[in-house]
Formats: structure tokens, sequence, C-alpha cells
């Protein structure tokens, strides 16, 4: 869901029933629309830090008619409440291991923000032990229950959970790469915002492709790519670099112990959803940037643009031309990322 669009919804009166989503169909508020597709969304981890308000961003996208709320503990709440919402999904809430089943039945997108967040003086693979075993688990069912649906992993560490996600589907058959995605979202909604506010241009008008993974140094913005251009100097775009790289970071400290990001994440979780379930209607022309199952370089995953269709990824684009700078950041971010990938297949197949 772009910016404008969640504006709009969030702003419209509900005098106003009827909105074109694109020039195929439209949707009405309130009740199914008779020609937008039914499509079921779940989230696993809902009652938590992000998942709540991603469960609210959600509940207001009109792509979405059943929306499944997962979590081990406190579900029943947060869907109780999200249900009141006058759009159109039906709302149902599902609580402990016995039920998750059900909650994903016909789903075809789960996104998961299930597991533990950093404090500060963490990095995202101290949470390795705690998130590797849950996101496991979670995909298990993903395998057994709704084998066809596109993934959308948020837990962290991004960089060794696909490769697990990608390991649990392989053992139980089901694996698809098109399918599985590592939401790196956040990191452009910040280049976005930080390339926005050092060029002085409109944030709505920018475009910036960030690729690597997700994890500081494996966080790379191509600033040399942004629109609009602004010729910044090379200091400048170091400092952005590091920014974006650092951003999560500069949350959890801020956080203080508190989280990390969990607002800002669930409108990036919101807008990446909402393109899959776009690239599942048929929607044309609809690109993101994720982690995925790559040949863009020797790595196995990489995060890089995608063009997003009915079956999940249609295409993986290339990296276009880098800058020096880029370069280099691209060839120092390979080790990291390797160690991280080869972290989560090795996790997936001893245990
Ligand atoms: N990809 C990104 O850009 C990005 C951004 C921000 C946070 N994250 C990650 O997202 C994750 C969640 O962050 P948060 O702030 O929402 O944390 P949180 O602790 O507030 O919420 C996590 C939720 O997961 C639930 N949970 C734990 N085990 C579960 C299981 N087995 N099944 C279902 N739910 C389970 C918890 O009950 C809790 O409600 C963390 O790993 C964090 O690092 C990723
Ligand atoms: O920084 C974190 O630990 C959470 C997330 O990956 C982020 O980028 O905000």
């Amino acid at each position: 869901m772009k910016a404008a669009m969640l504006r709009s919804i969030v702003k419209r009166s509900s005098a106003s029933l009827v909105r074109p989503i694109s020039s195929s169909y439209s949707v009405q508020r309130g009740f199914s629309s008779e020609s937008a597709p039914e499509r079921k969304v779940a989230v696993l981890g809902a009652a938590g830090g992000i998942g709540q308000p991603l469960a609210l961003l959600m509940k207001l996208n009109p792509l979405v008619s059943r929306l499944a709320l997962y979590d081990i503990a406190g579900t029943p709440g947060v869907a109780a409440d999200v249900s009141h919402i006058n759009t159109r999904s039906e709302v149902a809430g599902y609580m402990g291991e016995d039920q998750l089943g059900q909650a994903l039945e016909g789903s075809d997108v789960v996104i998961i923000p299930a597991g533990v967040p950093r404090k500060p003086g963490m990095t995202r693979d101290d949470l390795f032990n705690i998130n590797a075993g849950i996101v496991k688990s979670l995909c298990t069912a993903i395998a057994k229950y709704c084998p066809n649906a596109l993934v959308n992993m948020i837990s962290n560490p991004v960089n060794s959970t696909v490769p697990i996600a990608a390991e649990v589907f392989k053992k139980a058959g089901t694996y698809d790469e098109k399918k599985l995605f590592g939401v790196t979202t956040l990191d452009v909604v910040r280049a976005k915002t930080f390339y926005a506010g050092k060029a002085k241009v409109n944030v709505a008008d920018v475009n910036v492709p960030v690729v690597g993974g997700h994890a500081g140094i494996t966080i790379l913005p191509l600033f040399s790519q942004a629109t609009p251009k602004a010729n910044l100097p090379d200091e400048d775009i170091k400092a952005l670099t590091k920014r974006t790289q650092d951003g999560g970071t500069e949350v959890v400290e801020a956080k203080a112990g508190k989280g990390s990001a969990t607002l800002s994440m669930a409108y990036a979780g919101a807008i990446f959803a909402d393109a899959c379930l776009k690239g599942l209607n048929g929607v044309p022309d609809v690109v993101e940037c994720s982690f995925v199952q790559s040949t863009v370089t020797e790595l196995p995953f990489f995060a890089s643009k995608v063009r997003l269709g009915r079956n999940g990824v249609e295409e993986v684009l290339g990296l276009g031309p880098l800058s020096d700078f880029e370069q280099q950041g691209l060839e120092a971010l390979k080790p990291e990322l390797k160690s991280s990938i080869e972290k989560g297949i090795q996790f997936a197949n001893k245990s």
C-alpha cells in the first residue's frame, strides 16, 4: 500500500462507498466486492509490537477478504478490536499451536513477524537462537496447511530466517522459490525518507533500490540510482548509506530496551503484502525490493528489485549500474551475508 493510498483509506468518510483499486476492478467498502478476488492473509505473531499495527493496516486493505490473526497469546483481544473496523475483510483470531492450522488454511499470503526483537547492544544475529526455532515450526505448519501461500518473512535475522524457511519447505517437498520473500521494505522506506530529507525533494516522489540483505553492512542502498536525481556530494551519500544501514539500531537505542521498530515496520510490511496481493491479482508492473532466492550474485539469496506476479516472483531484476562506492559495499557485504545464509541452512538441516 503506497503512502498516498494508505492516507486516502484512512481519511475517506464512510459516505464514499466505492473507490477504484485499479482499472480492472473496484471494491466496495464494508462488504465484499463481486469482482475483487477473495484473498486470505494470515499474520503470525499478530499480538506483538509489529503484529498489532500490521493487523490494523491489513484490515484497511481492500484487497483482503479474510484476515487471520495468530499468536501464542493475546489474539482474541486484537482480533475483536480490529474486527469492528468497517472494511471488507472478515477477521478471526487464533491462539496457540492447536489453532495454527485453522489460521493458515486457505491463506494466499502469510506474514511472519513472530519472534523476539533486539535490545540495545544486540545484533540481529543475537536473535538467531530463539527466532530460528520459531520460524522453523511456523514454516513446518505453512508447508502442511497452506503450501501455496506467499510467505513474507519479517522475523530476524532475515538473512538466516529466509534460508531456514526454504530448507523447511524443501524437506516438506513444497518449496517454490517464487513464493518466499524476506521483507526488506523497511530499508527502502528509510532510504527514501533519509534521501528526501537530504536532497530536499518531495518524499512521495522518491525511489531508492536497496539490495543485499537485512543487517548492518549487508543493507546496501543504491543512492546512485535514486530518483529524483540530486547529485549529492560523496560525503552525503556515505552518511545516508550509514544511516540506512543503522536505521534499525537507531530505533532500538531510542526505544531503550522496549524493542525495535514496530510502527514503521508495520507500514513497510503492509506495503510489501499489498504488492504481493496486487501481483497475485494480476496487476502489472508491481516491483518491490525483497530478499529472495537469486542468481544476481553468487549468493543463493539476495535482496534486489523483484517483479511480482500471479505466482509470486515473476522476475528477479538485476542490480543496474553501481557507483564505485556501491561496488565496494557489494563486495564487502558478501562474506557476512554468505555466513548468515549458511548458518540458517545448517540450523534447518541439523535439527
Ligand atoms: N524485517 C524487518 O525489517 C524487521 C523490522 C522490525 C522488526 N523485525 C523483527 O520482527 C520480529 C518481531 O518484532 P516485534 O517488535 O513485533 O516483537 P514482539 O515481541 O513485540 O512481538 C512478537 C510476537 O511474536 C509472538 N510469538 C512468539 N513466538 C511465537 C510463535 N511460535 N508463534 C506465533 N507467534 C509467536 C509473541 O507472542 C509476540 O506477540 C523480531 O524478530 C524483530 O527483530 C524485523
Ligand atoms: O533493527 C532491528 O532489530 C529490527 C529491524 O530489523 C529493523 O531494521 O528495524
